[in-house]
């Protein structure tokens, strides 16, 4: 059976029925009605595939006023996949929740809006596919810094992380602006 649990009230961790045989494996990464009755009601409408080498890190990521819910699955390799509540007004925010995705255990992440999401790479590389509830818009995004020492996300680390230079720039969540948040109030 398909089972979820959520944490952070409404980040919703799902295991997939995978069904194994002699050839591989086969499951479904999204059925529209299966995955609304686990809570997943929005509508995607942009899928992405990236491929990162170990030791990068990807993150923390949202866009402002095109806010975007994720459904992250790995189809290659291992990540700590992580994401942040930084809905101004939220009894959780700047609080996380991080766990492993990988190739074997094919859980997904489902990420709501109003949260701020990244990566860490595990394996010697990692394919990650990720639905999106908004398109992409490069003058809408923004990114809180991966180590912020307020937030304190537990990363497991394997060296300095790779970085992008755009998320080398990124500053901590008290620092940035507050007009450049999601509000709990609108999302909800
Ligand atoms: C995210 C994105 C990027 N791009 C382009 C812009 C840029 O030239 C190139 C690489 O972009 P980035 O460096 O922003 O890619 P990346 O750092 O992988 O950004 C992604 O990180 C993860 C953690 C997320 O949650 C995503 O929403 C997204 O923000 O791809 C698109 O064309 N469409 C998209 O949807």
């Amino acid at each position: 059976m398909l089972t979820k649990k959520n944490f952070l009230n409404e980040i919703i961790l799902i295991s997939p029925v995978v069904f194994n045989d002699d050839r591989g494996f086969f499951y479904e990464n999204y059925h529209e009605l299966k995955y609304k009755e686990l809570g997943i009601t929005c509508t995607f409408v942009q899928d992405n595939i990236s491929r990162s080498k170990k030791g990068t890190l990807r993150g923390m990521h949202y866009q402002l006023n095109n806010p975007q819910a994720k459904l992250i699955t790995v189809l290659r390799g291992a990540i700590f996949d992580v994401a942040i509540d930084i809905r101004i007004g939220s009894p959780t925010f700047g609080q996380w929740y991080g766990t492993e995705l990988n190739d074997e255990n094919h859980n997904q992440l489902f990420i709501p809006e109003g949260f701020a999401h990244g990566f860490y790479v595990l394996s010697d590389f990692a394919d990650i596919h990720y639905k999106c509830s908004d398109f992409y818009n490069n003058k809408d995004e923004y990114g809180i810094q991966w180590n912020d020492s307020k937030i304190q996300i537990n990363w497991p680390l394997l060296n300095e992380p790779i970085l992008s230079f755009k998320d080398a720039e990124n500053i901590s969540l008290t620092d940035i602006d507050n007009t450049k948040l999601p509000k709990y109030s609108v999302i909800k």
